[in-house]
């Protein structure tokens, strides 16, 4: 009986909820503080910002000094501080980083994630950090990563622009480059090719499959955790898809592991000893426990968390920020031109050595980070009550989320041309790349847990533009929307339609 009790007023709860929303994305606000109103807390407002969540944490933090306390329904445990004030960051991802943990709350928001480097804290971080740095910084890792690139660009990407522009075709740049660094994150990552990027475009199940666990997970952060389990267990909403994205993880993983784990026992793995090229699985199935007490190379769930963070990581991040890249220079041509000169100059012929000497190319990808970071969200949950160096206190278990999208945005950081897309920020007086710290310049993360990919992704980066610069005229097609989707990976709601000339 009190079982039924419990699930009818859940029932109500959810349909209160359902009406509420629905009333009120009828109405249209622009103010960026939202009324605190009894028992709903925040929450009215937030639901009337979600579609347009970047700005309006933007403009909010603008407007509160770079930190607020958004508070959620009563006892709804959705109470969240967020912050973009360097020094808070500085102090929560380094100074003070024992005390902020991920924490169990954020763990159980990020489920699809399992174990996987992203969502773990404590000894069991430890051991995936070093061990991931431990490949990923492998002098063979870096050049089987170089090598797989450059060939799916010359043998995948570049026929497709050049089908493009023979057949005056219209291609959409997001889906062409998520597909590029599928399949090339694939390879890196398990050894397996997908071939995707092809002209043939197949279905790509497992993008639809992140897109919808990014997007369920984001609005898990503002919804009563019980109404998302509830989503979660009828499949509803956002839920539905979440659901729907974990069984697609789980079966292809299923069929990546059983057959790996086949091939190294007929096979072994010969490549360590001699340091040769391994992806990253058949390292994690070998994986020397001695060293790393924590990690479980026969344990498949395990397997299958570490390697799926380290995809996603791979796929969505990169191939966001490629979108968002080219999306910004058709919109400042000037910087095409600039950049073009520079590759004539610097690199006549493709040489991955000379990357380095790209210097206001370099200034243009980071400007671009900074506007349009892949991964627009950060959380950390104290372990202790604490003060902030802006004075904000801090309890036990909070929700703090740091919103890298805004931080990138923030006048009083980076002056008031903060929403311009102005590459020569970045470069010093006597013309190389000037460094900002990365509590100001958050894209790649701060601190003990900042990004382990950084340097592969700018080879990739560049590698792509250079080429797709050098020879291409991009431009995008006129009454375009280009929305950044409300998620926890910043893609386009719409994709990137854009056509394809020679240069
Ligand atoms: C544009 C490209 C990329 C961006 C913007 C980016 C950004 C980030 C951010 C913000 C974090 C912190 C996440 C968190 O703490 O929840 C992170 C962590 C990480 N990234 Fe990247 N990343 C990129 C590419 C890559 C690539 C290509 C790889 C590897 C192949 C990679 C591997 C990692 C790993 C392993 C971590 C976890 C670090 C830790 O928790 O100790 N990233 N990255």
């Amino acid at each position: 009986m009190a079982m039924l009790i419990g699930l009818l007023e859940i029932f109500i709860a959810f349909v209160f909820f359902l009406v509420f929303q629905c009333f009120l994305l009828h109405k249209k606000i622009h103010k960026p503080l939202l009324t605190n109103w009894p028992v709903l807390g925040m929450l009215p407002g937030l639901l009337l910002q979600v579609p347009r969540i970047y700005e309006w944490l933007t403009e909010v933090l603008e407007a509160t000094d770079m930190t607020f306390c958004f508070k959620g329904p009563w006892l709804s445990g959705t109470d969240i501080l967020v912050t973009v004030d360097p020094a808070n960051i500085h102090y929560i991802l380094s100074s003070n980083f024992v005390n902020y943990p991920k924490g169990m709350e954020f763990k159980k928001i990020f489920e699809v994630l399992g174990d996987g480097i992203f969502n773990v804290d404590s000894e069991l971080w430890e051991d995936m950090r070093n061990s991931s740095h431990a490949i990923f910084s492998h002098q063979e890792f870096q050049k089987f990563s170089l090598s797989t690139s450059i060939s799916k660009l010359k043998q995948g990407l570049v026929p497709i622009l050049e089908n493009s522009v023979e057949e005056n075709i219209l291609v959409d740049l997001q889906d062409l480059f998520q597909r590029f660094l599928f399949d090339t994150s694939s390879i890196l990552m398990t050894g397996y090719d997908p071939k995707c990027l092809s002209i043939e475009m197949p279905k790509v199940e497992f993008s639809d499959a992140v897109d919808g666990a990014a997007d369920g997970v984001f609005y898990r952060h503002v919804k009563p955790a019980f109404l998302w389990k509830l989503q979660y267990w009828i499949g509803v909403g956002v839920e539905k898809k979440m659901r729907r994205g974990i069984a697609v993880f789980d079966q292809l993983f299923e069929k990546i592991i059983s057959a790996k784990r086949e091939e190294l026992n007929s096979h072994g793995t010969h490549n360590d000893s001699k340091g040769e090229a391994m992806d990253v699985l058949t390292y994690y199935m070998t994986v020397d426990t001695t060293k790393y007490k924590h990690l479980k190379p026969s344990n498949d769930k395990f397997i299958r968390d570490a390697i799926l963070s380290f995809l996603i990581a791979g796929r969505d991040t990169t191939s966001s920020a490629l979108t968002w890249f080219f999306w910004l220079l058709s919109k400042n041509p000037e910087a095409v031109t600039k950049i073009r000169q520079e590759i004539n100059k610097q690199m006549p012929k493709f040489d991955p050595a000379d990357l380095d000497k790209l210097v206001y190319l370099d200034g243009a990808v980071c400007e671009s980070l900074r506007l349009y970071p892949p991964v627009p969200f950060n959380h950390k949950s104290p372990v202790k009550p604490d003060v902030l160096p802006s004075g904000h206190r801090v309890d036990e278990n909070w929700k703090i989320v740091i919103s890298i999208y805004a931080a990138g945005r923030m006048k009083s950081v980076w002056g008031d041309d903060a929403e311009d897309f102005r590459p020569g920020r970045w470069i010093s007086d006597s013309g190389k790349l000037k460094h900002e710290p990365s509590y100001k310049f958050l894209a790649f993360n701060a601190g003990p847990r900042t990004c382990l990919g950084k340097k592969l992704t700018f080879l990739q980066i560049k590698t792509v533009a250079v080429e797709i610069i050098r020879n291409y005229d991009i431009k995008v097609v006129q009454g375009h929307k280009t929305e950044p989707v409300p998620s926890v990976l910043l893609r386009m709601q719409h994709g990137l339609k854009v056509s394809v000339s020679k240069i």
